[in-house]
């Protein structure tokens, strides 16, 4: 049996090769970038006045000139205006050019207007430096400075910056397309009212939804422990989709034929069996033609920890995105005595210093499917050790905020 480390070494070594496909800047949100980019002119692209009021030479200012006469109005929008005389000003509105020959902004709060005469005069007790209330040309960014690397998920403030450089379509990954198989004779549908021996099947809503917010579009299919309708099926789906994830029919029972109708099927198994808790029976392999399947246990505690300890990340790697590792403070001392990796369901918390906290809420196994309502994430706690105290700091996987 493998460990935790070498299944995802293994996993992360059969990645997903996305092509790439373009598409128009508001539906590139949840997608990946498969283009740099890069500023096509200075951020600000000019001296941008940052506040109302007026400009003026400082030089004026500082041989003591209080008293500007307003030459004109410099409105966002406009052309560059010149200020003609030193010792006038111009009104200048937020978001305009910095009119030739002004170097300083005083705010309309730190000055008074006489409409009349159209004076503008500072007020006494205001301090005034050069260059006040101007955003300089390019001190954010320079025409041609990479602002967004290839891989990176695109949310509202890559659209923004791609929309500031005039990328009215973005180059994104084309995601894999995901079928999402649950075997099991007992299990029925949710809008069927289970017999006495069934229940109500709930693995592939599970995976639908942890995949959705992946924008992955995946399509569920459900098949009955039944070797030959297996291989039909499977060989099928198998040649419609890039990616398979199957729950259920892994472990040891006599209807567990998962695995050797994969093997029928040409699918090679990359390792079956991982030294954890939940989820010991994982199977992972991958086709010829480059499909990969992941055939996760089908006790749902099991299913949904493969899910995120295993597929999400390798979809996000196969994406060229490196996810961040979470860590938290454990709560409570725990102790977990078998020789495999545990994957401790746990409530996530804030301490008073704003540090994350995980708190164990163990659930009854891997089939209390309810616990997962009481955890917020998973920590992983490593198989060489058996004692975990409180205080200690090990890695967690979130699933709900
Ligand atoms: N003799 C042994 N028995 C078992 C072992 C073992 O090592 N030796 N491992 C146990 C472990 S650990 C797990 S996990 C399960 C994995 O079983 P399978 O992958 O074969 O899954 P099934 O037998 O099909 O189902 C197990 C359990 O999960 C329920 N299930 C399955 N699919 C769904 C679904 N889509 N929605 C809701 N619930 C589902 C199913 O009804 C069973 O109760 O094997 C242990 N046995
Ligand atoms: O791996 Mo099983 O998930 O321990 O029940
Ligand atoms: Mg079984």
């Amino acid at each position: 049996m493998i460990t935790v480390k070498e299944a995802r070494e293994i996993i992360f070594s059969n990645l997903y090769q996305p092509s790439i496909r373009e598409v128009e800047l508001l539906e590139a949100q949840g997608e990946y970038l498969m283009e740099d980019i890069k500023a096509d002119r200075d951020f600000p692209p000019f001296n941008r006045v940052a506040m109302d009021g007026i400009a003026i030479s400082f030089e004026a200012y500082e041989r003591g000139q209080r008293v500007f006469s307003i030459e004109g109005l410099q409105a966002a929008g406009m052309p560059q205006s010149a200020l003609n005389d030193s010792n006038n000003c111009l009104e200048v509105m937020t978001g305009s050019m910095l009119p030739k020959g002004t170097d300083t902004v005083i705010r309309y709060e730190d000055i008074e207007i006489d409409e009349k005469v159209s004076h503008a005069t500072v007020q006494a007790n205001i301090q005034i430096t050069q260059e006040q209330n101007i955003h300089k040309q390019a001190t954010d960014r320079r025409a041609g400075d990479l602002l967004i690397e290839s891989g990176t998920l695109l949310g509202a403030a890559e659209i923004a910056i791609a929309a500031t450089v005039g990328k009215s379509t973005l180059k994104v990954g084309q995601k894999p397309k995901v079928a999402i198989v649950s075997t099991g004779d007992e299990l029925v549908d949710v809008d069927t009212q289970p017999e006495a021996h069934q229940i109500r099947q709930s693995n592939s809503y599970a995976l639908s939804a942890a995949l959705e917010p992946l924008k992955i579009i995946s399509e569920r299919f459900h098949l009955k422990d039944d070797k030959k309708s297996l291989i039909t099926a499977l060989n099928g789906i198998l040649e419609n989709f890039d990616v398979l994830i199957l729950s259920g029919g892994v472990s040891k029972g006599k209807l567990d034929y998962v695995p050797e109708v994969l093997d029928e099927l040409n699918v090679a198994k990359c390792f079956h069996k991982v030294k954890q808790r939940p989820g010991k029976p994982f199977w992972f392999g991958k086709n010829n033609g480059g499909k990969v399947v992941f055939a996760l246990p089908g006790n749902p505690v099991s299913t949904f920890s493969c899910f995120y300890h295993y597929v999400k990340p390798w979809l996000f790697k196969s994406m060229g995105i490196e996810q961040k590792t979470l860590k938290a403070r454990l709560t409570k001392d725990f102790v977990f005595e078998a020789p495999l990796t545990n994957f401790l369901q746990v409530k996530i918390s804030y301490s008073s210093q704003g540090q994350l906290e995980a708190t164990p809420v163990a659930g009854k196994g891997s089939g209390d499917l309810a616990n997962l309502l009481n955890a917020d994430g998973f920590m992983e706690l490593d198989a060489d050790q058996s004692g975990f105290f409180a205080g200690e700091i090990y890695p967690v996987t979130i699933y709900r905020i």
